[in-house]
C-alpha cells in the first residue's frame, strides 16, 4: 500500500521525540535523497541525525572559490553541517572512510560499523540506500547493504523501521517546464553567468537522479550552422552557454531577415516547445556556439543494464508517473522544498546554486514528494485469503 504521509507521526515507538537516523556515503546524499523528509520530521520535533561514511574528498569541485582538492574534505564536512542546520537536523557526522573506496572495504567491517552506530544512537527509523544506490554509485550500494544487514541482525532485539530511499524516476520534463516558464515572462529571459553555471549543474544532476525525465547534454555548433530551421517540428530546447545566434525569419517570398540576436544565458526554441507549433524562425550560430540541450528521453522500464537488467513492475501515481511497485511510502514534502533547496545550496562545492534561482512551481513538481521502500519490519505473512 502506498501511504502519502500528510502527518508526521512515527508509530514505531512511544518514545518522544522519535529518532530518525540516515546513514549515507557522501555529504549531500542526505539532502538529495531525503532532505524534504528529514526537514519535515525535524520540524515536527523528531531528532534527526545524519552520518556520512566519507567526507566526500573525491567529489567534484564545481566552484573553484569554494575549495581546493586539499581542503575539499574539510569544506564538505562544514557544508554538511550547514545543510543540517537548513534541514533542522539534531546532528551531522562525517566519518573518515575513503570516498570512492567503500565497495572495496570488507563488508563485515561496514556491517560492524553500522551495528555500532545503531547501538549508540538507538533510532526508531533508519534510512539508507537500497540495492540501486539511488544513483547507482558503488559507495551508496556498499553503505546501503551494510546498514541493511546490520538492521536485519538487530531486528529481533529492536523494533527498527528500516527504509530504503528510492529515486523518483519522474517523467516530468525540465524542457517543457522551463519553456512554459520562459514564454510567460513579460521580458525575454537573460540568465546571469551564475545562472548559466547553476542551470548546467542543476539540470544534469537532477535528471541523473530521476527528478526529471530529460536527456540533457552539451552541444557545439560551429559558426554558420543552423541550430533550428524555421518550420520544423520542435523537439529540443536550447540554453545558450557561449556564443551568439541570429534569429532569422524567412518570408513566403524566400527573403530572410534578421529579427534578433541571442547570446549566453538565453533560451532558444522555447516557443515551439511551449506551444507545440513548428519553429517560428531560423536560429543560426554567428560564432561558435555551445548550448545545454534539453531533449525528452524515452522512459526505460528497466532496473539496471546488461546482465543485471530486470523489467520493473510499476504502479501508477496520481501524477500519471509510474513508480516501482515495491515503493511502500511516499512522503508529501511540499512544505519543505525550500529547506531542501537551501540545504542543496549549502553544498556549494557540489551545487553552486542560489536557492531563489529557479521557479518555485518547477521545484515543487520535482521535489514535492520523496519515495521509500519499507524493508523492516517485513510484511506479515497472512494465513487466510479472506479477512477474518
Ligand atoms: N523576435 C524574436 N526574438 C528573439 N528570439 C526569437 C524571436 N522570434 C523567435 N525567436 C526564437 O527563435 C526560435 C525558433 O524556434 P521556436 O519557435 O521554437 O522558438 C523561437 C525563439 O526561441
Amino acid at each position: 500500500m502506498v501511504i502519502v504521509a500528510h502527518n508526521t507521526s512515527v508509530n514505531a515507538s512511544s518514545r518522544q521525540p522519535p529518532r530518525l537516523l540516515g546513514i549515507f556515503a557522501h555529504p549531500d546524499d542526505e539532502t538529495l535523497c531525503t532532505g524534504g523528509t528529514f526537514a519535515k520530521y525535524a520540524s515536527a520535533g523528531a531528532e534527526v541525525r545524519v552520518i556520512s561514511l566519507t567526507k566526500g574528498g573525491a567529489g567534484q569541485i564545481r566552484d573553484a572559490s569554494a575549495a581546493t582538492r586539499a581542503t575539499l574534505r574539510a569544506v564538505r564536512e562544514k557544508e554538511l553541517d550547514a545543510a543540517g542546520k537548513e534541514l533542522g537536523l539534531t546532528e551531522t557526522r562525517c566519518l573518515e572512510y575513503p570516498d570512492g573506496g567503500l565497495s572495496e572495504i570488507d563488508s563485515q567491517i561496514l556491517v560492524q560499523l553500522a551495528s555500532e552506530l545503531l547501538s549508540e544512537i538507538d533510532p526508531d527509523v533508519v534510512i539508507t540506500f537500497g540495492p540501486d544506490g539511488f544513483s547507482g554509485h558503488p559507495d551508496h550500494i556498499a553503505v546501503g547493504a551494510a546498514v541493511t544487514a546490520a538492521c536485519y541482525e538487530m531486528r529481533s532485539a529492536t523494533s527498527i523501521r528500516l527504509f530504503h530511499c528510492h529515486p523518483p524516476r519522474s517523467r516530468m520534463l525540465l524542457r517543457d517546464r522551463l519553456a512554459e516558464w520562459v514564454v510567460e515572462l513579460t521580458t525575454r529571459f537573460k540568465g546571469t553567468k551564475d545562472f548559466v553555471r547553476a542551470l548546467s549543474v542543476f539540470s544534469s544532476e537532477t535528471t541523473a537522479l530521476g527528478y526529471a525525465g530529460d536527456f540533457v547534454n552539451v552541444e557545439w555548433f560551429p559558426s554558420g550552422s543552423y541550430i533550428i530551421e524555421q518550420g520544423e517540428a520542435a523537439t529540443m530546447m536550447y540554453f545558450l552557454l557561449s556564443g551568439h545566434v541570429e534569429i532569422r525569419r524567412e518570408g513566403e517570398d524566400g527573403r530572410v531577415r534578421v529579427v534578433d540576436r541571442s547570446g549566453p544565458g538565453e533560451f532558444i526554441g522555447e516557443v515551439g516547445i511551449a506551444t507545440g507549433q513548428p519553429r517560428n524562425a531560423h536560429v543560426v550560430a554567428v560564432d561558435d556556439v555551445t548550448s545545454l540541450t534539453f531533449l525528452a528521453s524515452e522512459p526505460v522500464p528497466i532496473d539496471g543494464r546488461g546482465e543485471q537488467a530486470q523489467l520493473l513492475r510499476t504502479r501508477s501515481l496520481p501524477s500519471g508517473d509510474q513508480i516501482d511497485a515495491r515503493v511502500s511510502t511516499c512522503i508529501d514534502v511540499s512544505d519543505f522544498v525550500g529547506h531542501k533547496i537551501r540545504a542543496t545550496a549549502a553544498h556549494r562545492t557540489q551545487y553552486p546554486i542560489d536557492p531563489g534561482m529557479f521557479p518555485d512551481p518547477i521545484l515543487q513538481e520535482m521535489f514535492g514528494v520523496e519515495y521509500f521502500i519499507q524493508v523492516l519490519p517485513e510484511r506479515e505473512l497472512h494465513t487466510s485469503l479472506l479477512d477474518e
